[in-house]
């Protein structure tokens, strides 16, 4: 992203960052910046040069076509993916010269959603949501007992805390993951495709469980996603990832309304400009 922001129609990354910043409102630090982060797999450069800080206490979606490296993206942020080059700084802190064990530990400081929920088949919904907070804490069983009840009733799932992931809907499977993403107050909080699956009635009520509950505890929030609906609706801010590079990143509203080709053809669905099958 250095150096080509004209040619690309990218901000130049002292914008990017002057973005998040007045988001940020009052200087306060950014608990995730990307530095100039490059991935390749094999010729295929995937990310190119990332630059940009993630917005505290506000939801970030990033839009881009399939395999344009927003799943790739992720794993970077949660430290499953080393890049080539660049740093990925959490609680200003690289990751990547971080130990291990430290690694382990800024690990405990993100919730993930996978796209399935992710969730053990073998272990019902409680003990799937109670899992982090066993493994990752020496708290007592009647102390998990209140903070998994209390998670499950924030996402409407006491009735079936004893079910196994096999007996209840796609929808359940994602609120039980967001109920398990949650369990250790994490910090940041990432969706793979929370939506994906789900029918437009139950996106829209993840979308509203999403919101509600980043209200309530705030956090950053990264969702990647290919449904233009939910990026309106829980955006705060919007990046959209094009062939390895961030072409966009700014308030919902700039997205939505940016004169972009790309960014407008992406964000209204359109066959025709400069995005094809290739
Ligand atoms: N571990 C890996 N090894 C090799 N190639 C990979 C690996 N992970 C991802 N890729 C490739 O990187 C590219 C980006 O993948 P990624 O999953 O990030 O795309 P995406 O934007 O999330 O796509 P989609 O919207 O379809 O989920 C793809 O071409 C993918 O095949």
């Amino acid at each position: 992203m250095h150096g080509n922001g004209e040619t690309s129609g990218e901000l130049p990354t002292a914008q990017l960052v002057a973005v998040a910043d007045r988001n940020a409102g009052n200087g306060t630090r950014h608990t995730v910046k990307i530095r100039d982060v490059r991935k390749a797999f094999g010729s295929f450069q995937v990310l190119d040069g990332l630059t940009f800080d993630f917005a505290d206490d506000a939801i970030t979606t990033i839009l881009g076509p399939s395999g344009t490296g927003k799943s790739v993206l992720l794993k970077h942020v949660v430290g499953l993916l080393e890049p080539d080059a660049g740093q990925v700084m959490v609680f200003d802190q690289d990751i990547w010269s971080a130990s291990e064990r430290e690694r382990q530990e800024l690990r405990k400081s993100f919730g993930v959603l996978f796209q399935d929920g992710a969730l053990f088949g073998s272990m019902n919904i409680y003990d799937n949501v109670a899992f982090p907070l066993r493994k990752h804490t020496r708290k007592p069983e009647s102390e998990i007992r209140e903070i998994v009840m209390g998670r499950l009733e924030e996402v409407g799932l006491l009735a079936a805390a004893k079910k196994a992931p096999g007996e209840v809907s796609g929808g359940m499977k994602k609120r039980a993951g967001f109920a398990r993403a949650l369990v250790m107050n994490p910090k940041v909080v990432l969706f793979d495709e929370p939506d994906s699956g789900l029918d437009p009635v139950r996106t829209s009520l993840l979308n509203d469980l999403i919101l509600k509950v980043h209200k309530e505890h705030g956090g950053t929030y990264v969702l990647v996603t290919h449904d233009i609906q939910t990026a309106r609706k829980v955006s705060d801010y919007i990046g959209v990832l094009w062939k390895g590079k961030l072409v966009h990143y700014g308030p919902a509203k700039e997205a939505l309304d940016s004169p972009k080709p790309f960014v407008r053809q992406f964000l209204s669905g359109n066959s025709v400009g400069p995005l094809g099958m290739d």
